[in-house]
């Protein structure tokens, strides 16, 4: 399996120029011919999250009519990121992911808000997991934060899923904790993690990129280090999880009866 992450600088509150930057980056992603794309977090708005009541999107209806078409025109799978949306009267932090044919196979709010970006202030907690199929490999994803949270990610991988797909601004005073933080997540869930960092400034974040592909085994195969908007791509030896699983059955010995 070919993935390939956009990673792009997301515009302070500026929605058209960020569909804009989202559309050329998903149109030059195509040229590494890749069966899935993956944008980063709230790539719609950026963290302008004082201004969601002009800016998110009423139901998310633009962002998936946009992602739903793309991947129908081009043929390939999007694993959206996250857009800004407003439903039921609250602001949520909520990913949509697309099959080749355009069809909505995820939708997922954030579950773990991150208080130091006042993302608390601002988002509704989203409260169910997030599990899909990419052109049959069982798959989820997770925003930003989340992936502090191993439990959730254990619980979220343990239903099978080969792939942990996460989106994300993560800034760049802490990105030596994100690429720890991911290698763990893919060798403790002996999975394949396909991480979509954005670059850029906001008014008290920069933003360095860094997106990462890493192996079930811990190793980054693909790494986004230019600290610039480029597509960062890799091909998944999905046969890998199998070995890893195979000779180190974690999810077979867990001691479910003790926690
Ligand atoms: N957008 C986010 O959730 C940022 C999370 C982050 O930076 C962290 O250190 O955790």
């Amino acid at each position: 399996m070919k993935v390939s992450i956009a990673q792009i600088d997301i515009a302070y509150g500026n929605v058209s120029k960020n569909y804009e930057r989202t559309a050329n980056a998903l149109q030059k992603a195509l040229a590494n011919h890749p069966d899935v794309i993956v944008l980063p977090e709230m790539w719609n708005t950026g963290y302008a999250l004082d201004k969601l009541d002009e800016l998110a999107d009423e139901n998310g209806e633009r962002t998936k009519n946009f992602l739903s078409a793309f991947a129908k025109k081009h043929d390939v799978n999007i694993v959206g990121g996250s857009c800004a949306v407003k439903r039921q009267g609250k602001f949520w932090n909520t990913a949509y992911d697309f099959d080749r044919k355009g069809q909505l196979i995820n939708e997922y709010d954030k579950v773990h808000l991150f208080g130091l970006m006042q993302e608390d202030r601002f988002i509704a907690q989203g409260n169910s997991e997030s599990s899909f199929e990419i052109d049959g490999i069982k798959s989820s994803c997770v925003i930003c934060y989340d992936i502090r949270f191993p439990e959730w990610e254990r619980k979220l991988m343990s239903s099978g899923a080969k792939i942990l797909f996460v989106s994300a601004q993560w800034p760049d005073v802490r990105i030596k904790q994100w690429e720890i933080l991911l290698r763990a997540r893919a060798i403790e869930n002996q999975s394949f993690v396909v991480a979509a960092n954005r670059v850029g400034d906001a008014p008290n974040d920069h933003f360095n990129g860094h997106s990462l592909i890493i192996d079930p085994f811990g190793e980054i195969i693909a790494n986004g280090c230019s600290g610039q908007e480029e597509i960062v791509s890799a091909i998944l030896d999905l046969s890998l999880v199998d070995k890893a699983r195979g000779n180190i059955p974690v999810f077979k010995d867990r001691r479910l009866d003790l926690y």
